[in-house]
């Protein structure tokens, strides 16, 4: 039985339409290799002057890069591996199981592949992925160890979500207990992307450019790269390291921070020879959460998560795409 999504046959006409133009092989255009500013947070355990160095740190990589890697996280390096092995297994499942309405017992729609609105090979992104909310893990079906595994990992990485998060408004006067007030466990969600090997790699996106909508994103990523932020106009990519995680600023945190910290577009290539796993953690606050900015004047208005959701949502259905937080520009 396939395990592949069928994108030629779902994205025949796309394929058909855009094997003429030219413009549309150019899609992938050129970038660089760049180290992403790497911050080693076992300093936040030593003396206060390491601790505020470290945070200092990633307060400037945020305002500059809005990406960084951390090393010395406290993840277990063996439960990552751990989970990447069972995201293999769960990936290798027939399409047919996979795209079963209850498949493993989560939501609707968890498992999502390719881009239902894609018109353009521009606006298709050549993955699928399981995007599971925190909070439904515990009616998960066990797929060999997958639902345990998820469930430990997740545990851990909202700790670092939320610790980094901290650490991040220190110097923005937002109260300590803001983050805690506001997001919980249950509110954040991991995504699981699986990008199979393309054969058109050069025009395709593994994930199309994109802004996260959270406050921050945590990503596990294994050695294959593909990974690329958009830099002073320029694509970078982002040179996988076996022992970081890769953290990235969502619209929430750009808009609570009043602008300081940025929210930056990013996207993943395709590659012809290997497929690529990663695993995105999303550290979201609760649905009703009303996002305001930290300082005056304010350059966004408030909004609710809720709200933004619902935007999302008709802007997609509008354009294929997301507009983003600049809607919620004053
Ligand atoms: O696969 C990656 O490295 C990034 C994935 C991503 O940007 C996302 O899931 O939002
Ligand atoms: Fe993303």
């Amino acid at each position: 039985m396939a395990t592949e999504p069928p994108f030629f046959e779902k994205y025949k006409a796309i394929f058909q339409s855009s094997a003429n133009e030219k413009e549309e092989s150019a899609m992938v255009d050129v970038f660089e290799e760049l180290e992403l500013p790497l911050v080693d947070i076992g300093h936040l355990n030593l003396g206060p002057f390491e601790r505020q160095e470290c945070i200092e740190t990633m307060a400037r990589a945020a305002t500059e890069w809005g990406f960084f890697q951390i090393v010395n996280h406290g993840i277990p390096e063996e439960l990552l591996n751990r989970l990447e092995h069972e995201q293999v297994k769960v990936f290798q499942q027939p399409f047919d199981n996979k795209s079963e309405e209850n498949f493993l017992n989560l939501s609707v729609q968890s498992y999502r592949w390719g881009n239902p609105l894609a018109t353009s090979l521009r606006t298709l992104s050549w993955s699928e992925a399981l995007h599971i909310s925190i909070k439904d893990i515990s009616e998960m079906d066990e797929y060999n160890n997958l639902r345990s595994t998820i469930e430990e990992y997740a545990e851990k990485v909202n700790v670092l979500a939320q610790r980094l998060a901290e650490h991040l408004a220190q110097n923005l006067g937002i109260r300590a207990s803001y983050f805690r007030d506001n997001c919980s466990p249950s509110s954040s969600s991991l995504r699981m992307n699986r990008y199979p090997s393309c054969p058109y790699s050069s025009m395709m996106f593994g994930i199309i450019p994109h802004t996260d909508t959270d406050f921050l994103t945590i990503v596990s990523q294994d050695q294959v790269g593909g990974l690329q932020l958009k830099r002073d106009g320029r694509w970078v990519s982002v040179k996988p390291n076996p022992k970081a995680l890769v953290v990235n600023i969502g619209d929430f945190y750009q808009a609570l921070s009043n602008g300081k910290y940025k929210s930056i577009t990013h996207r993943v290539i395709a590659n012809q020879e290997s497929e690529r796993y990663s695993a995105a953690y999303f550290y979201c606050p609760t649905y009703e959460t009303v996002i305001e900015s930290c300082s005056r004047p304010s350059l966004y208005r408030k909004f609710s998560f809720k709200e933004y959701r619902e935007q999302i949502q008709k802007d997609v259905k509008a354009t294929g795409g997301k507009v983003g937080i600049s809607q919620f520009l004053l």
